[in-house]
């Protein structure tokens, strides 16, 4: 089947916005499957550094990438069956995940990898670049962010919540260097498409910011059934 018929909704955005949260609940809603397509640049960090790679070498980076050995099954993230579900979510993984992301050859070697993810009925994913580059034809962009004290607040609470340690002047600080570094890159930087619609979800609860996609979706159908 032409895959392009099949329906996405890209939601990009900056680090601890609330992008996985919210494309999990409409996911869940619709029964679409779900992309975390940042999983995959942390799990090429988490690979990166069990092999103690040198990630100045672009190269070396690339073929890790395109060999990785990872599935996912329900909650859980497998790398060469081990459950790494929390063990790529320190941040130390997403400060290395978002420097190996500026090379142009990880970002090729994962691009397929993701596409991949576009099976009937549909797929909602979030990211940095989804409705930019990997899923262009995207019928729904959103470019979901909040302030950066609050997204530091909720990646402090988040991170705590795992039992992992977490320092809120230090995650604010990491959080506004990933931003500046995910954002300023040559090659699929994070921004706000004219095509994608901004979600500033500061001040909105979690079941807010859902309702606000599912009705963006709603009314995209009712227009293109028009
Ligand atoms: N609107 C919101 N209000 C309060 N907490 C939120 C909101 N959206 C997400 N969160 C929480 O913030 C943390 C980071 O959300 P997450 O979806 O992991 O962000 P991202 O995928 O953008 O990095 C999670 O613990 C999540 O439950
Ligand atoms: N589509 C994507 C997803 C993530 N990345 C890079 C940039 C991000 O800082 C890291 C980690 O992404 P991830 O979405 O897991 O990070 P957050 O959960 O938003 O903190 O990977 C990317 O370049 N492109």
């Amino acid at each position: 089947m032409n895959t392009n018929k099949i329906p996405v909704i890209a939601i990009d955005g900056p680090s601890a916005s609330g992008k996985g949260t919210v494309a999990q609940l409409v996911a869940r809603k619709l029964g679409f499957h779900y992309l975390d397509s940042g999983a995959l640049y942390r799990l090429v960090a988490l690979k990166t550094m069990q092999l103690n790679t040198d990630t100045q070498n672009p190269i070396a980076v690339a073929e890790i990438a395109i060999h990785l050995n990872v599935f996912f099954k329900d909650e859980h993230i497998y790398l060469d069956d081990t459950i790494v579900t929390n063990a790529i979510r320190t941040e130390q993984c997403g400060i290395v995940a978002s420097q190996l992301a500026a090379y142009p050859q990880v970002r090729a070697a994962l691009t397929e990898r993701q596409r991949a993810f576009r099976q009937l009925p549909g797929l909602v994913t979030d990211g940095r670049d989804m409705g930019s580059v990997i899923f262009p034809d995207a019928v729904l962009k959103i470019y979901l962010t909040a302030s950066a004290e609050v997204r530091a607040q909720r990646r402090y609470k988040q991170l705590i919540e795992k039992g992992m340690n977490a320092n809120i002047a230090d995650l604010l600080q990491d959080i506004q260097k990933r931003d500046e570094r995910d954002s300023s890159r040559s090659i699929a930087p994070l921004q706000q498409g004219v095509d994608a619609k901004l979600l500033d979800t500061t001040s909105l609860t979690i079941s807010q910011a859902q309702d606000a996609v599912l009705s963006w979706y709603n009314d995209m159908l009712a227009r293109t059934r028009v």
